[in-house]
């Protein structure tokens, strides 16, 4: 077991790391304020956990809210059930909402305990690789819109984050290539020795070996801390974990929320990022080569959906939160391992970043 810390003042919270951590109560009852619980989850991880967690908090009184599963109900008529659910069992201001899944329930759950009451506490339990490394930590909550991705949310920091890497198991492995694209989006911005230690794990990780994936998870979430510790609001350096993301947020918008995971549009978008990067002259051939061929080897998509245009990532990368008295900013890198937020660019470097075939690149570096 593993604990990290992250640091923001009267806001600060432990993030544990170990096996089967959803069944010991020791790292969960100390973060409850009152008697009152309720557990949001939804129809995939219930079955599947639930019942283990509720186990842990027997001396507590459980509401369980399990709600549809996917990406497209992370809007506001799910938000609404769980109050609904909150307001039908008279949940005061001393419950805890726990979240108990992936990105998509933790995401709903802190932005309910943001709003519920004017604020109720929170846990994360991320059940997914990609929540463990990323969305569980840092405190962005929030719902999607159907003309862009987050767009309604708050920050809000949870109590506490419970990572049971055993709930890995049962996840299928589409999911898990998912989560390693922003596994490898920490390499890419600020680590570049994690790089190289993932081109020597990537099979071990993919194969769900223990120590593996305890070490990509801790120091991802390090990394997360890091960053979130030195900048909670994105007012400054938290935008490089932004990586691939202008470019990826724009995917899933247009694709239709759900069609492409979220991790999936990341790693295609990072693709352009990188390619913008090496067309600004700030990385070479053989860098952008190097994060391409990682993320294939993660089993990820490198290039971006052959129906989309130009015009179509323009359209919906204009209203990304970034976007700045109507000038774009993009995350790209300086070199690999050091990012920057810039809307310094020619405009034609970002066109023929749009442009370009990456089918035929991507058939370059794999002859
Ligand atoms: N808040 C943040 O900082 C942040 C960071 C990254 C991503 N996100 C958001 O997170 C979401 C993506 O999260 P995600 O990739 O976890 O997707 P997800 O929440 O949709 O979960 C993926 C799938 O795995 C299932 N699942 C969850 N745990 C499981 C387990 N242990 N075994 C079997 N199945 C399991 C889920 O039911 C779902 O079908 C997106 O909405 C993205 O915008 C937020
Ligand atoms: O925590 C952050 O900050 C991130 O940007 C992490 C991203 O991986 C995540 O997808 C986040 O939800 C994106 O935030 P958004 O503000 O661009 O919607
Ligand atoms: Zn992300």
């Amino acid at each position: 077991m593993q604990t990290l810390q992250v640091d923001l003042g009267e806001r600060s919270y432990p993030i544990y790391i170990g096996e089967d951590l959803l069944s010991k109560a020791e790292y969960i009852v100390p973060h409850l304020a009152g008697r009152q619980v309720a557990v949001v989850t939804n129809e995939t991880v219930a079955p599947l956990y639930l019942d283990k967690l509720t186990s842990a908090l027997s001396s507590r009184n459980v509401t369980p809210i399990v709600l549809p599963d996917g990406e497209a109900f992370k809007q506001w008529e799910t938000l609404q059930t769980i109050f609904d659910a909150l307001l039908k069992a008279r949940h005061d201001r001393r419950t805890t909402l726990i979240a108990l899944g992936g990105g998509v329930i933790g995401d709903m759950a802190g932005f309910a305990a943001a709003c519920y009451q004017r604020g109720v506490d929170f846990i994360q339990i991320p059940t997914t690789l990609l929540s463990q490394v990323d969305s569980s930590v840092g405190g962005k909550t929030g719902i999607n819109h159907p003309l862009g991705k987050n767009m309604i949310g708050a920050f809000y920091q949870p109590k506490a984050v419970v990572i049971d890497t055993s709930t890995l198991a049962t996840l299928p492995a589409r999911e898990l290539s998912a989560g390693l694209a922003e596994v490898i989006k920490y390499g890419l911005i600020c680590d570049e020795p994690f790089l190289t230690w993932l081109e020597a794990h990537m099979d071990a990780l993919r194969a769900l070996e223990g120590s593996a994936l305890s070490e990509a998870i801790a120091r991802s979430c390090a990394a997360k801390a890091r960053v979130v510790g030195a900048d909670e609001r994105e007012t400054g350096v938290r935008a490089t974990l932004n990586l691939g993301h202008t470019f990826g947020h724009a995917i899933e918008t247009h694709m239709g929320y759900g069609v492409w995971l979220h991790g999936e549009a990341v790693a295609a978008g990072t693709v352009m990022a990188l390619e913008m990067s090496r067309r600004l002259g700030w990385i070479d051939e053989a860098e952008r080569d190097r994060g391409i061929r990682l993320l294939q080897r993660a089993g990820l998509p490198v290039t971006p959906p052959a129906e989309m245009t130009p015009e179509d990532f323009l359209e919906h990368m204009a209203i990304d939160k970034k976007v700045l008295d109507g000038r774009l900013r993009l995350v790209l890198l300086k070199r690999l391992g050091e990012a920057v937020v810039t809307g310094d660019f020619p405009r034609e470097t970002l066109h023929a970043t749009l442009a370009a075939d990456y089918r035929v690149m991507v058939e370059q570096i794999s002859q």
